[in-house]
């Protein structure tokens, strides 16, 4: 292998060496392995040949893969040379030798003590470790090392194997390997009768590591996936002449449950939860669980699994046969040991899943399954995973493990995987909040919460709670409306039943937790206060006034305003700071998404604890600052009047409602006005002409459909005719009242309509979106790009596999988007206006949401201005500097994993707290 060190004398050359580096990593792991940049290029080639390339080294020298990929799986650190001629500085040395010992130590195959040695077991540590710096530091402090794979031996014999990559254990490409190695190496080892694999800190395993696919995606290379399903599961697990036993505690979900079902027989603990959710990512199971899931739990249950993605838990699982038994915790790997040993001496049977046939039933009955799931699921990959089913069903289960490995293969560079994946990012993105969620605060426990006003709203967010097992006060002006309101809930809670997710005895029980009152002395104990009332500024203030004398001091005080700010409504409290906006979608208790609303003065302590609630709601919040429609509402206002625009300038509008839901959208606009309510429409276009005068288009459309005694779905009469129990029909008469409103706005040009394309259509209507969201981004309404992904696919119900409006507009490209709304800006007007931030991404052709990117040339710059300004110079203010810089990058979570050691600097930002510590502690750069 080629040594990658690379010497740079001038500074221009170190920004692009740099930017071309930090942009050629396939993907940062997780967790995040350092970057170590120095400038001592005799320190660090001799690094190179003492650590990386020296016996020790059998993992690397074994591997084909390259330097950056041994980079991204977190194993080695690298180096960045500035110059030749620092070799005497004594810190840059210091730090070298110290990191030639730590991490030689990490390289070693020392043996080394398990956290899951059993008592009495042999402790010996055969999966062999490279571990980057920070693992080397850690594991030096006694903590774990990141991403690996341990064995140990018992003195009876069973292998204990365990998947050790903490969040959820995810399988790199470095662990499938090691588990290869040591299945193949307890095969071999005549002392070892039989294996047990189990996951560390309470988790077998969530899948496959996300970041390879990620991979995948960014490289368009399937190479890059690991052979896992033919390698690993059928050669080396079910084929490899020894037992083994899955011991799954916490979940086993995607290829972790592919593993489980790889072996011999399952062990778990209760309440486990098992399941295939690769259909959620775009993709099938990889690892023959579209084959090994039917013949184990049956054909129906398997399909019903796959095409939902939701997990069982181990109770349900041992009654489908999923799992061999449930045991605690404390005895689960005894258990498995056990098990594992009973199957060897033929007290329990060797079962190998593949060839099970007897729960799938008749070959007919499982078609029939299959052909009924085919009409309810149309969706591709969803059709491709029954296919992939039906494959095994008839040519037998290796058969499907093929023709699956093939298909998910095909599949995983779809760009259907690709926007769900992104979803998948981005929605555990949203939680995390610069200065906010990283540092240190705890959630508080928000138990009980008052609810003011039961209109609408408020009756939907106190379902959302009290089926979150949360206790509600709900407050109304007098008995007339509160029994109105809490029959609203009842109502609610019917519907869930309805659907089958609640039955009746869970129903009361969920009742009971609400308490009616028309008193706010019942509110003095409650954790939080969301206000629900009319967009009434007086009102809102005067409850404020109201519950700031009757809470506690700690009681956080929210509003669902959609449009007042919250400055506004607390104007008259002395309690800014636990004052925030909870803004809920109608119905509350169904729609996932909640704008948690921060103000200058909202404490992070208050947006922690209202984020962890809306994870009990089971609803994924976005932090956003106050401003006219918030993110969601303000970034689709276009939506609203695009359409309006486009049937003004001659475009028929069941047209456009055609190319909009083709694309993916549930309604169509002018559908959606309809069912919304034109009263809602107006109200809104009203509140957006206000606050955007220059920028809004004004319709005399839906005004003009009123008067025409139109109310949309309403009144059975809009741009479309509605009757009970028939679909909606286009209503064409509806063509003269648009003909009227053209002649009002007299847009089209030369007064005829214009000509455009069904792509058109669609770029007309959404590229403005793009748009404004870009304005959303540039005035930091929102914390990142991507949270405006998540709060179109929740908000409104942009296609999850576009990856949401940002993802979908870059892989469109921002030159492109920018150019065509500047051609119809000059053609139509303002509403098409670019903003500022698209031309200036258009203008460097640089994506708008990759946060990666934004991130990586932020801080290239960044990182050259502290070269150019600071090199020669480390002092604390320098540190602080940089500080400051990482934290204001947009999407910046997890700070970037660089470590800068210039001769006389040494900054370490592997981590916000790392950094802050440093920031804090300047004295331990000394350790280093
Ligand atoms: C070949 C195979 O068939 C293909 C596959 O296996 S594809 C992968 C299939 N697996 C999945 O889809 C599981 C996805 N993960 C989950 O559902 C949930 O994360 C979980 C149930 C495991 C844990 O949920 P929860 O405790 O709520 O934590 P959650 O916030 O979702 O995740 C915790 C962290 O783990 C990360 N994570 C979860 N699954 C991961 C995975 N498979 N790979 C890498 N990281 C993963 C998350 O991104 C998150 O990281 P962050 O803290 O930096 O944001």
């Amino acid at each position: 292998m080629e040594s990658e060190f690379i010497a740079l004398d001038k500074a221009g050359e170190e920004v692009e060496w740099l930017q071309n580096f930090l942009e050629n990593i396939p993907y940062w792991p997780k967790p995040v392995a350092p970057v170590c940049i120095h400038c001592d290029s005799q320190a660090a080639i001799g690094k190179a040949r003492s650590m990386m390339y020296n016996d020790k080294s059998c993992h690397i020298r074994r591997r084909p893969n390259t330097f950056r990929e041994l980079l991204s799986s977190g194993i080695i650190t690298i180096d960045y040379v500035k110059s030749k001629d620092n070799v005497s500085d004594p810190l840059t040395k210091g730090l070298s030798r110290e990191g030639v010992k730590i991490t030689s130590k990490g390289l070693s195959l020392r043996p080394r003590t398990s956290q899951h040695g059993g008592a009495g077991a042999t402790q010996m540590l055969t999966g062999i470790r490279t571990m980057s710096l920070a693992a080397a530091n850690q594991a030096q402090e006694g903590g774990d090392i990141m991403g690996s794979i341990t064995m140990e031996i018992g003195n009876d014999g069973v292998a204990v194997i365990t998947m050790l990559n903490p969040p959820v254990n995810a399988l790199t490409l470095s662990a499938i390997e090691e588990l290869k190695r040591c299945y193949e190496e307890a095969i071999d080892n005549d002392n070892i009768k039989a294996i047990v694999l189990s996951g560390a800190d309470g988790r077998f395993c969530g899948g496959l590591e996300i970041s390879v696919v990620e991979n995948v995606h960014k490289h368009g290379d399937i190479s890059l996936l690991p052979d896992a399903s033919i390698g690993l599961v059928v050669n080396k697990m079910e084929n490899g002449k020894k037992p083994s036993v899955a011991a799954i505690q916490g979940f086993a979900l995607g290829g972790g449950l592919e593993l489980a079902m790889g072996c011999s027989a399952r062990i778990a603990t209760p309440k486990a939860d098992l399941g295939l959710p690769e259909l959620r990512l775009g993709v099938i199971p990889g690892c023959g669980g579209t084959q090994r899931l039917p013949r184990l739990v049956g054909t129906s249950k398997a399909v019903d699994m796959l095409m939902s993605s939701k997990s069982i838990t181990s109770e349900e699982g041992k009654e489908l046969g999923l799992i061999d038994a449930i045991v605690s915790s404390e005895e689960l790997l005894t258990v498995a040991r056990c098990w594992a040993l009973d199957i060897v001496e033929g007290r329990q049977p060797n079962c190998n899943s593949l060839q099970k046939t007897d729960k799938l039933g008749t070959q007919d009955e499982s078609l029939e399954i299959l052909r009924s799931a085919r009409q309810r699921y149309t969706v591709p990959h969803y059709r491709a995973c029954l296919d992939v089913i039906e494959e095994g069903i008839i040519s037998g289960g290796y058969s499907g493990v093929l023709k699956e490995d093939k298909v998910f293969k095909e599949l995983v560079l779809s760009n259907t995987a690709k926007g769900l994946l992104h979803v998948f990012l981005a929605e555990r993105a949203t939680s995390k909040v610069p200065g906010v969620t990283d540092v240190g605060l705890k959630p508080r426990r928000i138990e009980k919460v008052a609810v003011i006003g039961g209109g609408l709203m408020g009756s939907g967010i106190a379902t959302a709670l009290i089926i979150s097992n949360i206790s509600v006060v709900l407050k109304e002006i007098n008995h007339e409306y509160l029994l109105k309101a809490v029959k609203s809930v009842e109502e609610n809670l019917q519907g869930f039943v309805t659907r089958g997710k609640l039955n009746q005895e869970k129903l009361k029980r969920t009742l009971s937790l609400l308490k009616g009152t028309l008193d706010f002395e019942d509110l003095k104990d409650v954790d939080m206060v969301i206000e629900a009332v009319n967009e009434n500024v007086c009102l809102k203030q005067s409850i404020f006034e109201d519950i700031e004398k009757t809470c506690t001091s700690e009681c956080i005080f929210a509003s669902n305003t959609s449009t007042i700010s919250l400055d506004v409504i607390g104007k008259r409290t002395s309690s800014q700071d636990r004052i925030l906006g909870m803004h809920l979608f109608s119905p509350a208790h169904l729609m996932p998404l909640v704008e948690i609303v921060r103000t200058e003065n909202t404490s992070p302590q208050v947006i922690v604890d209202v984020i962890k609630l809306t994870k009990i709601l089971k609803k994924v919040p976005i932090v956003v600052k106050s401003c006219t429609g918030f993110a969601v509402n303000r970034s689709f206002f276009p939506y609203m009047q695009g359409p309006d625009l486009l049937a003004n300038l001659g475009v028929d509008i069941f047209r456009i409602d055609r190319v909009i839901t083709e694309f993916g959208m549930r309604l169509g606009p002018f559908q959606l006005q309809d069912v919304s309510g034109y009263d809602i429409f107006l109200a809104g276009v009203k509140e957006f002409v206000a606050a955007f005068p220059g920028r809004a288009f004004q319709s005399p459309l839906v005004q003009l459909m009123v008067e025409n005694g139109r109310k949309g779905k309403k009144n059975g009469k809009g741009y479309y005719t509605y009757n009970k129990g028939s679909k909606p029909e286009a209503d064409h008469s509806v063509i003269e009242i648009v003909e009227e409103s053209m002649q009002l706005t007299n847009i089209a040009p030369g007064g005829k309509p214009i000509s455009v394309t069904d792509k058109e259509i669609l770029e007309m209507i959404f590229f403005p979106v793009v748009n404004e969201a870009c304005r959303v981004i540039e005035e930091g309404i929102v914390v990142r790009a991507s949270d405006i992904d998540i709060a179109s696919v929740h908000g409104f119900k942009f296609p999850s596999e576009t990856g949401g409006i940002m993802f979908w507009a870059d892989t469109i490209g921002s030159e492109y988007i920018y150019s065509k709304l500047k051609s119809w800006y000059e053609a139509y007007g303002d509403f098409f206006k670019p903003s500022t931030f698209l031309e200036q991404r258009a203008a460097k052709g640089l994506p708008l949401v990759s946060y990666r990117l934004q991130q990586i040339t932020y801080l290239v710059q960044q990182i050259s201005d502290l070269f150019l300004l600071f090199s020669m110079d480390y002092s604390s203010t320098t540190t602080g500097w940089l500080y400051a810089v990482t934290d204001n990058l947009p999407g910046a979570t997890n700070v970037w994993p660089i470590f800068i050691v210039s001769n006389k600097l040494i900054i370490r930002c592997n981590r916000y707290k790392e950094l802050k510590i440093d920031q804090h502690f300047p004295d331990q750069h000394k350790r280093l």
